[in-house]
C-alpha cells in the first residue's frame, strides 16, 4: 500500500492531524494507497519553506545556473520514465501507449523548453530624450514574483502541474503545488527528482488534499503566495479568483472548454476523420481541448459519421498495460456518475445515440473500474445542455451545416472560448474561418500540435491570460523599469 505524504522543505512529511483519504485506480477501482490530506498548518509550512527559499542559495543561482538544473530535472524524469509511467496510469487508468508519448516526455520538456525559452528571451530597452540634450536609458528589469501556488487537474496530471512548475523554476520562483486528490502520484515523485538533483529544499513543495475547506483553499487564500496559477473548472476558476482578490494576487486560469469542429466538404476526410476521433476520445475524453460539438457541412455528413461510427467501433478498450489498447476508464467512479447523467439527459434531450451510449462489460476482473463507452450523439437542438456545458467524456455530438456563415455562429455560441479545429483543404477558408473563432487556439488540419513558444490559454469564461513561450513571462514575472538619467 503507498503512502502519499506532503513534500516540504526538501522531505516527505505527514500530516499533523494525521487525516488521510484513499486513493483509487479507476480501472478497477482497487485501492492504491492512502494520501495525507493537508491542513492549514502542512500548507502554512510549504509556503514559508517556499518563502524562505527565495533568500536562500536558489536566489543566489545565476540563470545559466538554474537553466542548467532544470535540464537535469528533465533529464532525470527521462531516466525514472517507467516509474513516472506507472505512478501516472495507475492513478488515471490511461494507456501506456497514450501516456509513454504524450505524458511523460512532455514532463519532462516542459522543464528544458521553458528554461531556454525564457533564458533567451532580450530584455526591453528605450532611450528617452531629455531637455538637457543627455537623454536617459529605461531598461526593463525581470525578478521572480515569488512564491507560486499551482493548483493542477487530474487529467494530464504531469504534464499539466510540469508546464506551470517549467516556467515558474526558469524564472526563479518557488512553487507549492496542490495536485488533485484524484491523481497525487506523479507530483509526488518529482519530490525525490528535485532532490536527485540537487534542487534546494523549499523551491519545489506539494501539499496533498481537496479544494474547498481543504489544502486547495487554504493554500490560495495564503497571504505569503504572490500568485496562483490554476488549471481545472471554470467554477472552480471563479472560486481561485475571489481568494485572489484578496491581497491583490495575480492569477492565470486555464479552465474549461466546450470545443467545436468544424468540417468542411473539401477536406481530407481521413485526415479529418482521424484528427476528430482523437480530438474526441483520446484519453477518455478528459482533455479541455477536446471536441464534443462536431459541425460537418451537409454533403460529406452521412460520409463522416459513418467513418466516425466505423473507428469508435474499433478502440480497443484495456488494462493500460495492454499494448493493444489505446482506451482506458474514466478518472474515477464520482466522474463516472456524472459522464453516465449526460448520456441519460442526452435521451432525454432527444438525442438519437449513434454509437456507444452506456457502460461496457469489461468482464468480472475490471467491471468495477469507471469504463464508459465511446459515444457518438446526433439530433439533439442547439440548446441542448449536452450541447451546452462541458461533459468532460468520451462523447460527441455531429450536426450537418449548410454555410460558413452559419457553422461560425454555432461555433462561437458557447460560453466557453478554449480550441476549435477546422478541417478543410482551402487555406484560405481555413485562414477566414480561424481568424473569426472566439477561442485562445485554432487548428487546422490538426489537433493538439503543440509547438512550447506559442501562447495558450483561453477566451471568454475558459480562462484569463495566457501561458506558453515568452507569454509566462507576464505572470511569472515583476517587470521593472529602471531610468537611468544621463
Ligand atoms: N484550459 C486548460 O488548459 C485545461 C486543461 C486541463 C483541464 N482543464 C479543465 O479542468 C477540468 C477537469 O479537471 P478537474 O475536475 O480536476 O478540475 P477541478 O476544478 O475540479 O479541480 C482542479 C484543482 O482545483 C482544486 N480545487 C477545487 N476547488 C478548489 C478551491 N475552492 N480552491 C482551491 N483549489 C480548488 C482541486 O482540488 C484540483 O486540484 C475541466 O473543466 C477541464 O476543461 C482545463
Ligand atoms: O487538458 C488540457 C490540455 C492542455 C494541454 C496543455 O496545457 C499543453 O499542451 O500545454
Amino acid at each position: 500500500m503507498t503512502e502519499f505524504k506532503h513534500f516540504i522543505n526538501g522531505e516527505y512529511v505527514a500530516s499533523r492531524s494525521g487525516k488521510t483519504f484513499d486513493n483509487r485506480c479507476p480501472v478497477d477501482n482497487r485501492l492504491i494507497g492512502q494520501v495525507h490530506e493537508a491542513g492549514r498548518d502542512e500548507v502554512d509550512a510549504a509556503v514559508k519553506a517556499a518563502k524562505a527559499a527565495l533568500k536562500g542559495p536558489w536566489g543566489q543561482l545565476t540563470q545559466a545556473q538554474r537553466t542548467a538544473l532544470l535540464h537535469k530535472v528533465a533529464d532525470r524524469i527521462n531516466e525514472r520514465f517507467d516509474e513516472f509511467l506507472e505512478a501516472e496510469c495507475r492513478d488515471t487508468g490511461k494507456p501506456y501507449s497514450i501516456a509513454s508519448h504524450i505524458d511523460i516526455p512532455r514532463g519532462a520538456a516542459n522543464f528544458t523548453a521553458f528554461a531556454e525559452t525564457l533564458a533567451n528571451h532580450p530584455t526591453e530597452g528605450f532611450r528617452l530624450d531629455t531637455p538637457d540634450g543627455k537623454g536617459a536609458l529605461n531598461v526593463g528589469h525581470r525578478t521572480p514574483k515569488g512564491v507560486i501556488a499551482v493548483i493542477a487537474p487530474w487529467n494530464l496530471p504531469l504534464l499539466l502541474m510540469t508546464w506551470k512548475v517549467g516556467p515558474a523554476l526558469a524564472c526563479g520562483n518557488t512553487v507549492v503545488v496542490k495536485p488533485s486528490e484524484e491523481t497525487p502520484a506523479t507530483t509526488t515523485l518529482l519530490g525525490e527528482v528535485m532532490n536527485e538533483c540537487g534542487v534546494p529544499p523549499g523551491v519545489f513543495n506539494v501539499v496533498h488534499g481537496f479544494g474547498p475547506d481543504s489544502a486547495g483553499e487554504f493554500l490560495t487564500s495564503h497571504p505569503l503566495v504572490d500568485a496562483i496559477t490554476f488549471t481545472g473548472e471554470t467554477r472552480t476558476g471563479e472560486a481561485i479568483m475571489k481568494a485572489a482578490a484578496v491581497g491583490l494576487r495575480n492569477i492565470s486560469l486555464e479552465c474549461g472548454g466546450k470545443n467545436p469542429g468544424i468540417v468542411f466538404a473539401d477536406c481530407d476526410l481521413e485526415k479529418a476523420v482521424e484528427g476528430t476521433m482523437r480530438s474526441a476520445f483520446v484519453n477518455c475524453g478528459q482533455v479541455c481541448l477536446g471536441t464534443e460539438r462536431v459541425y460537418v457541412e451537409r454533403p460529406i455528413f452521412d460520409a463522416f459519421l459513418a467513418r466516425m461510427k466505423e473507428e469508435v467501433a474499433k478502440l480497443k478498450l484495456g488494462r493500460p498495460q495492454d499494448p493493444q489498447a489505446n482506451f482506458g476508464p474514466l478518472v474515477s467512479q464520482e466522474h463516472r456518475d456524472k459522464v453516465l447523467s449526460y448520456y441519460r439527459l442526452a435521451v432525454e434531450e432527444g438525442a438519437t445515440v449513434e454509437i456507444g451510449g452506456g457502460i461496457p462489460d469489461m468482464g468480472a476482473e475490471l467491471n468495477d473500474g469507471a469504463w464508459v463507452e465511446p459515444t457518438i450523439w446526433t439530433g439533439l437542438s442547439d440548446d441542448a445542455r449536452v450541447i451546452r456545458e462541458e461533459i468532460f467524456g468520451p462523447c460527441c455530438h455531429i450536426r450537418p451545416f449548410d454555410s460558413e456563415e452559419e457553422v461560425i455562429r454555432l461555433a462561437n455560441d458557447t460560453d466557453y472560448g478554449l480550441a476549435a479545429a477546422i478541417w478543410t483543404e482551402s487555406s484560405s477558408r481555413a485562414v477566414r474561418v480561424a481568424e473569426q473563432m472566439e477561442a485562445g487556439i485554432v487548428w487546422v488540419n490538426s489537433w493538439f500540435l503543440r509547438d512550447l513558444r506559442t501562447a495558450f490559454g483561453g477566451a471568454k469564461q475558459s480562462g484569463i491570460g495566457r501561458e506558453g513561450g515568452v507569454h509566462g513571462l507576464e505572470f511569472y514575472t515583476e517587470l521593472k523599469n529602471i531610468c537611468i538619467k544621463l
